[in-house]
């Protein structure tokens, strides 16, 4: 898949390992920053996660913030952005499975580095069920997209 990540200062720390892991796992990325611990607000580094999920130049995103509420608030903004804050691997897994999430957020101070890498392969290797309930869920929250 195309991975596209981004972070803010807080969450740049733990980025150089995700980035890392999920070249190694075989999947694209696209880091589109920030590149140094100087401090940067999160809604600008969601906007370019989100546009690039958004018109398709990758499949899924990932954002890390302090607690990764600041970046999902911005990532849902955004139209098309199905985007959760993820610290538990059920969580990570079911949030793809049932509610085609595309963007998972994650604080850097919340979960330690050995957790992030296992809930963004649980993210990565999830895929959205073809569950006629879920479908329709889902499908309500595209309705509500256009009706912003
Ligand atoms: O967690 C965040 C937003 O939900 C941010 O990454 C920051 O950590 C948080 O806003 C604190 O800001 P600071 O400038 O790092 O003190």
């Amino acid at each position: 898949m195309r991975i596209v990540i981004g972070s803010d200062h807080a969450g740049f720390p733990l980025k150089a390992t995700v980035v890392d892991h999920i070249r190694k796992s075989g999947h694209a990325v696209e880091d589109v920053g920030s590149h140094d611990d100087q401090p940067v607000d999160f809604p600008d580094i969601a906007k370019l996660v989100t546009g690039s999920v958004a018109d398709g130049r990758a499949d899924r995103g990932l954002l890390v913030c302090g607690t990764g509420v600041g970046a999902s608030i911005a990532a849902n903004k955004v139209r098309g952005i199905r985007a959760a804050v993820c610290h538990d691997i059920h969580s990570a897994h079911q949030c793809v499975e049932h509610d085609d999430v595309n963007v998972m957020c994650i604080g850097a101070q919340i979960v330690g580095p050995w957790l992030a890498l296992d809930l963004i392969d649980a993210y990565l290797a999830a895929e959205f069920s073809t569950d006629e309930d879920f479908r329709r869920r889902v499908e309500k929250l595209h309705q509500m997209d256009n009706e912003r």
